[in-house]
């Protein structure tokens, strides 16, 4: 029966991924109790709009990088936390609409709750987003720790993508469970092999990424 059920689930996750470029997966597949909330398929997020190469709440991710996410997510568990994944595969198309979008200065719509400190022009400047994500490589998460029960994100001292010094790993203004909750995370994620970007506490990347040169630019659907 057990072997049946393997089967079963080899064939029909390969004609599931059969979209996917060789190497990538949906997330679910391997950790199927992953919450996913990717922020820039709904219109919470600092362009207040849908970004465009978004068309699912579906996470896509290389395999090596679901994997080692696994590991991490098995490793919560037995503590009674979880992951909460904001982002993952980013496709180039949508990189192109965060350049875009910060071209029209006029538009600040999401400014007091994203960037209330930096001007839009320095968005990119000061490296809070990128025109080459490791997003679009496969291999890189924005996420953050939930409690098992209740499913609230743990207090990190700044909500998901908070552009400002506020967000940087090591920025000495928060209290001290919040940056126990930072180190936790960070601790965790790089025990599983994934590094941590100083600027943004939710921002990883596996360091033996299997694409480090390839920036992918097929749809998350
Ligand atoms: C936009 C933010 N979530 C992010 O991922 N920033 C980094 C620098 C990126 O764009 O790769
Ligand atoms: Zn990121």
């Amino acid at each position: 029966m057990k072997f049946y059920s393997l089967f079963l689930f080899l064939f029909f996750g390969n004609i599931l991924n059969a979209q996917l470029p060789e190497g990538f997966v949906y997330a679910h597949e391997i950790i199927p109790d992953l919450e996913v909330e990717l922020r820039y398929f709904s219109t919470n997020n600092f362009v207040g709009k849908p970004i465009e190469g978004y068309h699912a709440n579906r996470l896509i991710l290389t395999k090596n990088a679901a994997i080692a996410l696994k590991k991490v997510q098995d490793e919560l568990e037995d503590i009674n936390l979880c992951l909460k994944v904001y982002d993952g595969y980013r496709p180039q198309t949508a990189v192109n609409h965060f350049i875009v979008w910060a071209r029209d200065l006029n538009d600040t719509i999401k400014k007091s709750e994203f960037y209330p400190n930096v001007p839009k022009r320095n968005l990119f400047l000061e490296e809070y987003i990128a025109t080459r994500s490791g997003h679009s490589k496969g291999s890189t998460i924005d996420l953050t720790i939930i409690d098992g029960n209740t499913g609230k994100p743990l207090d990190m001292g700044s909500p998901y993508d908070f552009f400002g010094e506020a967000s940087w790993v090591n920025y000495s203004g928060i209290t001290d469970i919040q940056k126990k909750n930072r180190q936790l995370l960070k601790s965790i994620m790089a025990k599983h092999g994934f590094r941590n970007y100083p600027k943004e506490w939710w921002h990883f990347t596996l360091i033996n990424e299997p694409f480090p040169q390839t920036f992918f630019d097929f749809p998350v659907k």
